[in-house]
């Protein structure tokens, strides 16, 4: 039985990522960009109605729900060769179009008061018996992607507390802070509802797709058509054991629990190999099993700038891709084991977990084996300390607040601030305990003072609500 997945696009980002993404599922699924299937396809094997449903008259319709704050990105999709492959019924633009000015806080109150009519949006596209979750497509650093993105993660939590969450999540360049200058304050209080609200967040930076497209890619000045280009390579890879089912990780999630063990750090990072997007370079190199193993695994190859040098692997799951002999996977581990490439945690039984899948007979691709990896690595702590360390010099100096207290969430008070920050504090210690042995013991030591602290918190705040007093997704796995 298929485990539909319902995709949910937020914000400027968001829509153009997501779209990226249904543009690759098309190909590789045999669809036109009308949604109908090509007579070539009509046999496939596939799993198509996990992220596409089929209309009456047979077309298939993405699952997937269009939010923006503004008309800008959607109605130039609504303009595209795709205008026909959405529902157009699934389409939200706000009637004011005014987007949410790169402010987390504007996104937020937009969402508080249109979360009844987007709830209904997505309840009328659970239409399946066997809906397995959702997927937000989102950036962190703006307003709605971050803003009106983080009310949707509490409502789901709120509303299906059953289904799987996972998010793409883009996080800012480094070197954008003129662009959007309070990109530390909008990625704070999303990253605290990443913390809280999902299962599974697959971390996109940015700063390393620039890299990527800059060293690796020898393009000099990549566009977002480029970079979105790498992300949905990765969307599209990264799902592939849900569309081509095998004997594992073939549901979202037997993929995530086998990449998550304990709640919190639910954080991944990723990589591919070989890398071809239109316009860049091509340097297919000589693509065996062996290769684009330990391609994956080398730093210049990872979409997070957080290192793995140091710092040790929780999990690693390799998808590769192509007509591969299963000995040759035998023969590559081992080979990677011998030369002691990748550091694991020290408290418990980790390995490199390998999926084996077939390429799309649709989609033309110049190398014979293709891998994504997909890992959780305790460096992943590193990212969140850089975003910290950036958020305190602008908080410091009680910089760009102004429109901030203009919302209900801060119209009192900036405590949503520092509840955010001390969240990700948290986090950052649990990245750095799960590098050491004792890790288990430091859990179950958390687990105790957060139970007493619920206890004492639950009796003051018996009359309390607001954004500060919602359950976290991670607090009820604990
Ligand atoms: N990789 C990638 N990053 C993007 C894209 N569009 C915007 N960004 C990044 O996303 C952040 C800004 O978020 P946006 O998605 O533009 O903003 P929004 O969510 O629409 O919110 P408002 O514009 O405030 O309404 C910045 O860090 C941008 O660099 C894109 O298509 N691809």
């Amino acid at each position: 039985m298929p485990r539909e997945i319902i995709t949910l696009q937020v914000g400027q980002c968001g829509n153009q990522i997501g779209t990226e993404f249904w543009g690759r599922l098309i190909a590789e699924h045999g669809i036109g960009p009308d949604g109908i299937v090509k007579e070539f396809a009509t046999e496939g094997t596939d799993r198509k109605d996990v992220f596409f449903y089929q209309a009456d008259d047979q077309h298939y319709i993405p699952r997937a729900l269009l939010i923006d704050l503004e008309p800008r990105v959607i109605n130039s999709l609504q303009e595209s060769e795709f205008k026909n492959l959405w529902n157009p019924e699934n389409v939200y633009i706000d009637s004011q179009g005014g987007g949410a000015g790169n402010n987390w806080a504007v996104g937020y109150t937009h969402a508080t008061e249109k979360y009844e009519h987007i709830m209904d949006m997505i309840d009328r596209e659970d239409n399946s018996d066997s809906l397995e979750g959702f997927v937000l497509t989102h950036s962190i650093a703006g307003g709605t992607g971050s803003g009106f993105g983080s009310h949707m993660l509490e409502q789901l939590t709120d509303r299906y507390p059953k289904k799987i969450i996972q998010t793409y999540s883009v996080f800012p360049n480094d070197s954008e802070r003129s662009s959007v200058v309070v990109h530390p304050y909008n990625s704070v209080l999303a990253l605290k509802r990443l913390i809280l609200n999902a299962d599974a967040v697959v971390v996109i930076d940015n700063t390393s797709l620039h890299r990527i497209a800059d060293e690796r890619l020898q393009l000099d000045f990549a566009s977002f058509k480029e970079t979105n280009s790498i992300i949905s390579t990765v969307m599209a890879a990264s799902t592939t054991t849900l569309r081509y089912p095998g004997y594992m990780n073939n549901d979202l999630v037997g993929l995530i629990a086998s990449l998550v063990p304990t709640p919190r750090a639910h954080f991944l990072m990723t990589s591919f190999t070989p890398l071809v997007i239109k316009g860049a370079q091509r340097r297919i190199q000589k693509t065996s099993v062996l290769d684009v193993m330990r391609r994956l695994l080398q730093p210049k190859n990872i979409m997070v700038s957080c290192g793995t040098k140091k710092g040790v692997y929780v999990s690693i799951l390799d998808i590769i891709r192509g007509d591969v002999d299963p000995t040759d996977i035998h023969k590559s581990l081992q080979r990677i084991r011998e030369k002691k490439i990748v550091n694991f945690i020290p408290w418990g039984p980790a390995s490199i977990q390998v999926a084996l899948s077939k390429q799309s007979p649709y989609a033309n691709v110049p190398y014979r084996v293709s891998g994504c990896m997909m890992a959780n690595h305790s460096n992943l702590g590193n990212l969140f300390a850089r975003i910290i360390r950036t958020y305190d010099i602008l908080r410091k100096r009680n910089a760009f607040l102004n429109v901030y207290k203009e919302t209900p969430v801060f119209s009192e008070n900036l405590d949503e601030f520092e509840d955010a920050k001390e969240t990700i504090t948290n986090l950052i210690e649990e990245y750095k305990a799960i590098q050491t042995s004792d890790y288990i013991n430091w859990g179950m030591k958390q687990q105790q003072s957060q139970i007493s602290q619920k206890e004492s918190s639950s009796l003051a705040n018996e009359n309390g609500n607001g954004a500060n007093n919602k359950p976290g997704k991670s607090a009820m796995a604990l």
